[in-house]
């Protein structure tokens, strides 16, 4: 929805030790997934740990705009009734997909390989970034695109009536123009190939495979090179979503940084293409366990028993463990302000193209915050004021993007004097159960 209501500020206060079970909801990045191919599947899928943030509520109802009947049935569990790989009717109306990239940029893809035209738009973060990056290769299929200067939203869609398969070489790490050329293969006759160098998130190669897709990953000098052949029939699933390891960070880094604190985080997601904060975070000496590993909803995960951690030590990121955390890096950047020594992400500006310029965002509200901070394009350092160090006593903009906000929330929580956000309410796309969560944990986190 790309109306925003109000801002709502919100502000954390030194919080006694965080104890307890954080028990976070479902992966944002699957539950969308799981709508879009359930879509794209004959009969019916279901569905159960939906995450139900507004980013993916917007892709619900996209869904049933281009023809899918998708049904709530109790809190996570949803049915969709597919129409089938080239099945989408044309919308009647525009296609809102609110705060969310990645629900604006599969679903082009998935509706760019069928005869029919929808326009898309978003809030007024979704509108800033940038789709050249999706339309570039869906013109390789014959689709056509007409949106705003530099390929902003609002912005029409015109399917190939007769698509063609394509070889794409990705010229940027995103698992979402990965996901928008696979599904625009879906209904191109042939073998549509993507190369990407370095791998990013494979959910979708996983569900498609699960959804009865032709998908082969083959591991080469050029990097992960995948295939797959058009025109299957997708057969519906029971999906059952993992946790988000993205929203597992937030309670695990806030117990990592106030003191006495020691928290359990169940089932976080080890998947090696979404796991870099944590490795990350051991590297820096977190007091991180990794209990009961197994497999759950087609993913390996483990329990996190997370404890205070007082001696944590700024370290330089390897800028290949980039994609595995793309989102991890503003609360990372928190993590280490309450370090000794420097921490140093190289190779991050694809952070500026996120709900807002994180990197901006991050630098200018942890300066406001007493921390001292250094940034180039592609680079942000921060140095960091070891445990209890941060002064705090600012209020950060959170410019409508979920994880600056929660990620000064956790900093407010450890920081000696509150910091307050701006605006809270975008925790609501990705989080919505966070200040919940949060102030059971014992985190002190007040309204206004
Ligand atoms: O495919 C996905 O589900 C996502 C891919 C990433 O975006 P990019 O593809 O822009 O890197 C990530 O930042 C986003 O939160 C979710
Ligand atoms: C970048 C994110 O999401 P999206 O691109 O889907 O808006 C995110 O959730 O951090």
């Amino acid at each position: 929805m790309s109306g925003h209501g109000e801002a709502q500020p919100m502000t954390a206060r030194k919080s006694g030790p965080l104890k307890g079970v954080a028990e976070v909801p479902g992966d944002k990045s699957i539950s969308h997934r799981a709508l879009i191919f359930g879509a794209m599947a004959v009969g019916e899928t279901h569905v159960t740990g939906l995450l139900e943030g507004q980013d993916v509520l917007d892709t619900a109802s996209a869904m049933r705009a281009f023809g899918a009947e998708v049904a709530r049935h109790a809190p996570g569990e949803w049915t969709v009734n597919g129409v089938g790989v080239g099945g989408f009717r044309e919308p009647a109306d525009v296609i809102d997909c609110g705060n969310s990239g990645t629900g604006v940029r599969l679903i082009m893809g998935t509706m760019a390989t069928s005869p029919i035209t929808a326009t898309f738009t978003g809030d007024a973060s979704l509108r800033k970034r940038p789709m050249g990056r999706v339309t570039d290769p869906l013109s390789l299929f014959g689709t056509r695109a007409f949106g705003r200067q530099g390929g902003r939203l609002p912005m029409t869609v015109v399917g190939a009536a007769d698509p063609v398969p394509v070889r794409y070489a990705l010229p940027v790490a995103s698992a979402q123009v990965k996901s928008a050329v696979l599904l625009a293969g879906l209904n191109a006759p042939g073998q549509t190939v993507v190369i990407e160098k370095e791998p990013t998130r494979d959910h979708s190669e996983r569900m498609l495979i699960g959804f009865g897709a032709e998908l082969v990953v083959e591991k080469t000098a050029e990097g992960n090179v995948i295939t797959l052949t058009g025109r299957p029939e997708l057969r519906p699933q029971r999906v059952a979503v993992p946790r988000d390891p993205s929203s597992a960070a937030f309670p695990t880094c806030a117990a990592l940084i106030v003191e006495g604190s020691d928290i359990m985080v169940p089932g976080v997601s080890q998947n090696l293409t979404r796991n870099g904060l944590y490795l990350t975070l051991v590297e820096m000496g977190a007091e991180i366990e990794f209990q009961n590993p197994r497999e759950e909803g087609g993913e390996p995960v483990a329990d996190l028993r997370v404890k205070f951690s007082p001696n944590l030590k700024g370290i330089e990121v390897p800028e290949e463990r980039a994609p595995s955390m793309i989102d991890e890096y503003p609360i990372l950047s928190v993590v280490a302000a309450f370090a000794e020594g420097t921490t140093v992400m190289r190779g991050v500006k694809e952070l500026r193209v996120k709900e807002s310029d994180r990197i901006d965002a991050m630098a200018r509200g942890l300066e406001a915050c007493g921390v001292r901070v250094e940034e180039d394009e592609d680079t942000l350092i921060v140095h960091g004021l070891g445990a209890g160090g941060v002064p705090g006593g600012a209020v950060a903009k959170t410019h409508l993007d979920h994880r600056i906000a929660m990620s000064f929330l956790v900093c407010g929580m450890a920081a000696k004097t509150a910091i307050s956000v701006d605006d809270a309410s975008p925790i609501l796309t990705s989080f919505p159960i966070f200040e919940g969560l949060m102030t059971g944990l014992g985190a002190d986190l007040a309204r206004g």
